[in-house]
């Protein structure tokens, strides 16, 4: 069965695990741990194919083990950047991890098919009225970095949520990296081990 990676990325409270929650439980329960960082495990059929979805969410605060930057996006097929459409200085935040993934995950490639496995998202669309980045500056950026976008709300949406997670997991496992994987089935393996060492973290199955 096919291994998909997908690391939730951004500032913090940006609500990267409200998001990881809403499309897991279906819930939005309003406060999070985020003491730790975690690999949420789930099985999903796309077209008929049976994948098994990671989906990591960091911690932004410092604790043990903590994963940098580089080595999660080194770790994923697909990237899920989030900032807060009511706080300015996440979507600058996001807008360096876009370029930092463009340059170290797809080695700035230009090819079409490493196109789709950015997805930008301006979360707490609710509370439009603190607006502090307009939608245009989120989709300036998207075309810049060759992301998709969406803006949403984790609070208030659900489909939306599930959307945008089940076309991640669509398009990175169509992407270059996860289909590498399935020609060298016993690199993956040994992949699969050496990411452990590298994140050594709890592992939770919803
Ligand atoms: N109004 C509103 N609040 C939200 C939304 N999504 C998350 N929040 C709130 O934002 C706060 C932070 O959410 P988290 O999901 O913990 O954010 P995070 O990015 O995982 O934060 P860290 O783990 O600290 O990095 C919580 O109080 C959530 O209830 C949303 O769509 N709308």
């Amino acid at each position: 069965m096919n291994d998909i990676k997908v690391a939730v990325m951004g500032s913090e409270g940006v609500g990267k695990s409200a998001l990881i929650v809403r499309f897991l439980t279906r819930r939005f329960i309003g406060e999070y741990a985020s003491s730790s960082e975690c690999i949420y495990r789930k099985r999903m059929s796309i077209d008929g194919r049976q994948l098994n979805l990671e989906l990591y969410d960091p911690c932004s605060q410092p604790c043990q083990g903590k994963s940098t930057l580089n080595e999660q996006i080194h770790w994923a097929d697909g990237f899920v950047v989030v900032y807060d459409i009511s706080d300015r200085s996440s979507f600058l935040t996001a807008k360096a991890i876009v370029h930092l993934i463009r340059e170290l995950h797809l080695g700035g490639s230009k090819s079409r098919d490493t196109d789709s496995v950015i997805f930008l998202v301006g979360n707490k669309q609710d509370l439009c009225h603190m607006r502090e980045v307009d939608r245009e500056e989120g989709q300036k950026l998207a075309s810049e970095g060759r992301c998709q976008f969406y803006e949403l709300s984790a609070a208030e949406h659900y489909q939306e949520v599930v959307l945008m997670f089940s076309m991640i997991v669509r398009n990175a496992s169509l992407g270059g990296k996860a289909k590498e994987r399935r020609r060298r089935p016993s690199g993956s393996k040994s992949m699969a081990k050496l990411i452990n060492n590298v994140f050594g973290k709890r592992r939770k199955s919803v």
